[in-house]
């Protein structure tokens, strides 16, 4: 997601891209008459023949809003400076509206890479260096890898590297580059490699399980050795000498191993089971307590369907990585022990063998590639349609209402054919594999059994032998494939556990180590010049607020939409960090307290308060579900809600649908407010708390609020309501211009004196 911020000139030197080379061609202008693109950015002539056709590192975007740092990630690797996509996305403080040219540039800047936004005719495409990343569709950034004959070829973070003509490359490009190039102070740096170690050490830890597993996976191997012995033995033995007893000897013997053997698979099979159940518990269990303590920001740089979609991708990892490790041990030991059987017994067989096995390694490598790419874009687009259809239902109200219907149904329609489209082609590809693998699959044994039939015709093998070894060649070449299909899977691994890594790789919120227990608030709040924006490119939000609040006090934020209020709201809760400026409860640091700890003192009621699918008492009791009903009812006493609540068919029992939308406006804000008062908060923070209330039913809760002990904080539109105010801090474009009483404020003629003028007229 982006938005273009084309003019983004940097003022820089110039070293060469490529010093050795010549001067090259004059490029013509460009269609518009302006000054081509070597006119403007003279070092390009110095560019000469093209470096290396180097290929630029795929990152693929985590989600939708991360697709500049994506592409800065990819552009920092081709210029040989490695850095995961979260640290880019995290230095380029990327918002879920995406992020601009600009912070683009800037972020690359900070990583020694200096550059340009610029405007771009398509015929000027072919003087554009390799790395410079394209604003696509308004809305997407791609990196530019090279043109040639007609097609242009871009890494495209959602889906990969892809080859558009010309006339398609039209349609997307939206004429904004990025031009970027190292500078002096670029170092190239080597990331430490990702490994799937995280994910294995669960594995580990549970050896005595894991060698349980071998030894029946040894077992079931040794025995399945049986058959081609027995084959063998008939042949040679058995019916050439009517040798009966022996047959009856092998017969007793064959239903011993068929026992044996189903003994032993099903007692591996459940330790198994065992195995991916623990495996499942803490990896999972360990992902969602990771999630949950990350920071706020986090979650808004990603949708709900995103994240929920992440959280299945472990159930895929734990499947890859159980089934991989089974047929790493199962298979993997089979083949080479079946390999040496038939290396010791013929050479020329095991040579065969070895041919048939590598055409099939063969087939599966060739179908990796496409494989691989289309698994990103299969998650990609399975992400974007599972996050929309979470919006539409969520939001279905509004779409109703709006009489939206068919415009959602045919934007979800079209992320389902995207999907569908993606799964089509893997369709495509598993058939064109499958039937080639289906021809080796048959064409195997007719080779086998001829070869070994002209070595039985020169004398070479028995007929007993050559039948033992073709089952054996047989019963090599499955576990092969099943190995090689393992390694691939592996491969895909990688796109899955960078999914997954975007969570586990983001610091928590706090470390636990950090923080010191917090005692119990008494409701003194100071700002010292606080600061805050939202991006690092992005408008000062708020700026250089100090305020003194005592205990006790009723504290009025007020000022015109935007100014900044409830994200200073959000800043006393610890949500965001200020750029500069501290926070302090009673003279102690907030982030050094344990912030979770400081939360449950206060009590929140935000401008639209969520409300669970469960009981109006588990609602109101969220923060503490072992409250008394006494608690409970107090609270919703409090709120002026108790007689509603009594009113409904189960009173505090009756069940909630998901997001409270059989209340009403009214009723869902003072429920929210009974839920900040039910813990008996010290401080109480209102971001438009009553702003649905009747005037009577207003008045009613400031009067039972009134009554409180603690400190309010309060952000109101309607002005009458915070007339008693011990404190009004009037806010205007994130700044603090007046602090003072009613009357104070109303004398001084100030912004305070203008709204409440405004609201009189
Ligand atoms: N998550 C966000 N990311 C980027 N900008 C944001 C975000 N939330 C708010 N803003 C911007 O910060 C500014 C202040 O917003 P804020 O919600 O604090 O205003 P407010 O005074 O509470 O407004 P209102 O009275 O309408 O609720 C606005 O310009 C808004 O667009």
């Amino acid at each position: 997601m982006s938005a273009p911020e084309p003019s983004a000139p940097e003022p820089s030197p110039e070293p060469p891209l490529n010093p050795s080379a010549g001067p090259a061609p004059k490029p013509p202008p460009g269609p518009s008459g302006e000054p081509s693109l070597l006119d403007r950015f003279p070092v390009l002539r110095r560019l000469g023949p093209r470096p290396t056709q180097r290929r630029v590192p795929f990152v693929q975007q985590v989600s939708v809003s991360e697709c500049g740092a994506a592409c800065l990630s990819m552009v920092l690797a081709w210029y040989g400076r490695e850095v995961p996509l979260e640290e880019v996305r995290d230095v380029m403080g990327v918002s879920i509206n995406g992020v601009s040219a600009l912070d683009i540039l800037d972020t690359a800047h900070r990583y020694g890479l200096r550059g340009r936004g610029t405007r771009l005719e398509l015929e000027e495409l072919e003087f554009l260096p390799t790395g410079s990343i394209l604003h696509w569709d308004f809305r997407h950034f791609v990196v530019f890898e090279r043109l040639r004959a007609g097609w242009v070829d871009i890494v495209d973070p959602a889906m990969g590297r892809r080859s558009l003509p010309l006339e398609q490359f039209r349609r997307h490009f939206t004429g904004v580059a990025v031009l970027l190039e190292p500078s002096d102070t670029f170092e190239p740096a080597k990331r430490p490699p990702r490994t799937v170690w995280r994910y294995a050490h669960h594995l580990l830890t549970q050896r005595a399980l894991l060698f349980r597993i071998l030894a029946t996976s040894v077992m079931v191997q040794v025995f399945a050795l049986g058959p081609p012995l027995l084959v063998g033995l008939v042949t040679d033995r058995v019916i050439p000498r009517g040798d009966r007893a022996l047959l009856w000897v092998m017969g007793a013997g064959s239903v011993g191993l068929l026992l044996f053997q189903f003994l032993t698979s099903l007692v591996r099979s459940h330790l198994l089971l065992h195995l991916r159940t623990e495996f499942d518990v803490r990896v999972t269990l360990g992902f969602l307590e990771h999630l949950m303590e990350l920071p706020y920001v986090f979650f808004q740089q990603r949708t709900a369907g995103d994240l929920s979609n992440r959280l299945n991708s472990n159930s895929i990892v734990r499947e890859l990585l159980t089934s991989g490790a089974l047929s790493g041990i199962l298979d993997g030991s089979m083949v080479l022990a079946y390999l040496a059987v038939l290396l010791v017994a013929s050479p020329a067989l095991c040579a065969l063998v070895v041919v048939l096995g590598l055409l099939q390694i063969a087939i599966f490598l060739g179908a990796k590639k496409r494989q691989r790419e289309l698994m990103s874009r299969n998650l990609e687009t399975e992400a974007r349609s599972q996050a929309y259809q979470i919006e539409v239902l969520a939001g279905m109200e509004t779409l109703k209402a709006t009489g939206c219907e068919p415009r959602a149904l045919e934007h979800w329609s079209s992320l389902f054919v995207d999907v569908l489209n993606v799964s089509l082609e893997r369709g495509r590809l598993t058939l064109m594999t499958e039937s080639l693998l289906g021809v080796l699959r048959l064409g195997s044994p007719l080779f086998i059994l001829c070869f070994g039939a002209a070595q039985v015709l020169d004398g070479n093998l028995s007929l007993g032998a050559m039948l033992a070894l073709n089952s054996l060649a047989l019963g090599l070449l499955g576990p092969l494939s099943n190995l090689v299909a393992t390694v691939i899977q592996f491969q895909l691994l990688g796109t899955y556990l960078a999914r997954i890594n975007d969570v586990l790789d983001t610091p928590r919120e706090q470390a636990v180590r950090q923080v010191r227990p917090t005692p119990r608030l008494k409701g003194g709040i100071t700002l010292e010049k606080v600061s805050f924006r939202y991006t690092r490119q992005g408008p000062t939000t708020l700026e250089d607020i100090s305020v003194d609040i005592r205990p006790g006090q009723l504290v009025a934020l007020v000022g015109r939409s935007g100014s900044g209020k409830s994200t200073l709201a959000k800043l006393l809760l610890g949500m965001y960090r200020p750029d500069s400026g501290r926070i302090l409860y009673d003279g102690q640091e907030l982030f050094e307290m344990d912030l979770r700890d400081v939360r449950r003192q206060l009590g929140i009621v935000m401008q639209s308060p969520y409300v669970f699918g469960d009981s109006v008492r588990a609602n109101i009791a969220l923060t503490d579900p072992s409250l008394p009903l006494d608690a409970v009812v107090e609270a919703a006493k409090q709120a002026q809600l108790h007689d509603e609540i009594m009113a409904m068919p189960m009173a505090y029992e009756s069940p909630l649908v998901d997001q409270g939308s059989s209340l009403s406006g009214g009723q869902r804000q003072r429920l929210a407010l009974a839920r900040a008062l039910v813990r008996k908060p010290s401080v109480l923070l209102l971001d438009e708390a009553t702003s649905a209330l009747d005037a009577i039913t207003e008045a009613q809760v400031q009067r039972a609020l009134a009554d409180l002990s603690c400190t309010r904080i309060v952000i109101a539109h309607r002005l009458s309501t915070i007339m008693d105010a011990d404190l009004i801090l009037t806010l205007d474009g994130g700044r603090l211009v007046e602090a003072g009483r009613h009357d104070e404020l109303l004398a001084n003629g100030g912004r305070y004196a203008q709204l409440v003028a405004a609201q009189l007229r």
